[in-house]
């Protein structure tokens, strides 16, 4: 056996969506921030093509990269690597890495609950970790300041006419849509024609909306397309339907804790929300991911909600990934059969 690079990761899922945790192997790229490094990474794409592409990845995988946090408060950081974005902060990776942290023994956890801060490349994240025989069975995080930004904005699709959309950030960019009126139930079933027609949405609001986070320029983008569920309100709180298309087009297996975060914001702005409810996001594949609001704050001139998204995640096992140096194709390749929802 010989290899020019051995990576060590850590896989995981979140209610079901892969966030694998890169543990060793990689020296942390350049840069003075974790924001700085993320970009390093998603412009250099060396580490993204390694273990996003095939043979090593795949369109559903997720990869974190542990890297030595810059804040003095922070316990650990991590860099996101998602199938076409190097985001700010994500829902379900944020539980993947959290759960690998303290399951595997990266940082000490106490029984019955661990606290911990995390660095996203987005800004700090406080975790609560709920602790029982060396598991780590619940994670609730405090989420990045989420903040809807257009309420009820008109939004010509080609094919679909004209939709009526909100746009929001909850630690990464929605186009939120109403999923009853786009003709979906949110059954498993419709994971393909969401995922298909979500990619449009996104595309569409990125071509005549545009996105502006008003602290960092950088992120101007949307990233997602939230089909939003029927809000109900039941004995335990609020509960809806979560369906998250996600470039270059499958669905997000878990609730999508950012769109968990940015729909509370949108409830919020609209009166239907306040820091007494509980708000339980329901993905196509029935896993929850549960959601109030701490408080409120300002994101630049914009008025923000405090969210807390809570979700469980499970190790699946351990990879050394490897680069044989004769392999033709070092950084993998990907074909548009599975990279892209036709
Ligand atoms: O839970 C979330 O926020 C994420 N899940 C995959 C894509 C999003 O970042």
């Amino acid at each position: 056996m010989r290899s020019s690079k051995t990576i060590h990761v850590v896989s995981a899922h979140a209610e079901g969506e892969v966030g694998d945790v890169i543990v060793g192997g990689v020296a942390p790229p350049p840069g003075d921030t974790i924001w700085e490094q993320s970009r390093w990474i998603a412009r250099d794409q060396t580490l993204r093509n390694f273990v996003l592409n095939e043979p090593r990845g795949g369109v559903f995988r997720h990869v974190n990269l542990l890297v030595p946090p810059k804040h003095p408060e922070a316990d650990a950081a991590f860099i996101i690597m998602e199938p076409e974005d190097t985001p700010p902060m994500s829902g379900s990776n944020s539980i993947c890495v959290s759960t690998v942290l303290l399951d595997s023994g990266i940082l000490p956890m106490q029984e019955p609950v661990t606290e911990i801060t995390l660095e996203a490349p987005g800004g700090l994240v406080r975790v609560r970790a709920e602790c029982k025989d060396g598991k780590a069975e619940r994670i609730f995080v405090q989420n990045l300041p989420s903040f809807a930004e257009r309420l009820d904005a008109k939004l010509e699709v080609e094919g679909l006419g004209t939709l009526t959309v909100d746009t929001a950030y909850g630690g990464d960019s929605f186009v939120i849509v109403d999923a009853a009126s786009m003709g979906f139930a949110l059954k498993p079933d419709e994971a393909h024609d969401i995922a298909r027609l979500g990619v449009r949405i996104t595309n569409a609001a990125n071509a005549a909306l545009g996105f502006h986070h008003p602290e960092n320029p950088d992120w101007k983008h949307f990233s997602f397309c939230l089909f939003a569920g029927p809000v109900e309100r039941t004995a335990e709180g609020l509960r809806a339907g979560a369906a998250v298309a996600i470039q270059p087009g499958k669905v997000d297996r878990s609730p999508t804790g950012t769109a968990l975060s940015a729909r509370m914001a949108v409830l919020h702005a609209r009166g239907q929300m306040g820091l007494e409810d509980r708000l339980t996001a329901v993905s196509l594949i029935g896993s929850t991911f549960s959601g109030r609001i701490l408080g409120t704050a300002t994101v630049g001139d914009r008025p923000a909600v405090l969210p807390e998204i809570s979700g469980r995640a499970w190790i699946t096992g351990t990879h050394q990934h490897m680069l044989d140096p004769s392999d033709p194709w070092p950084e993998g390749y990907r074909l548009t059969d599975t990279w892209g929802a036709r």
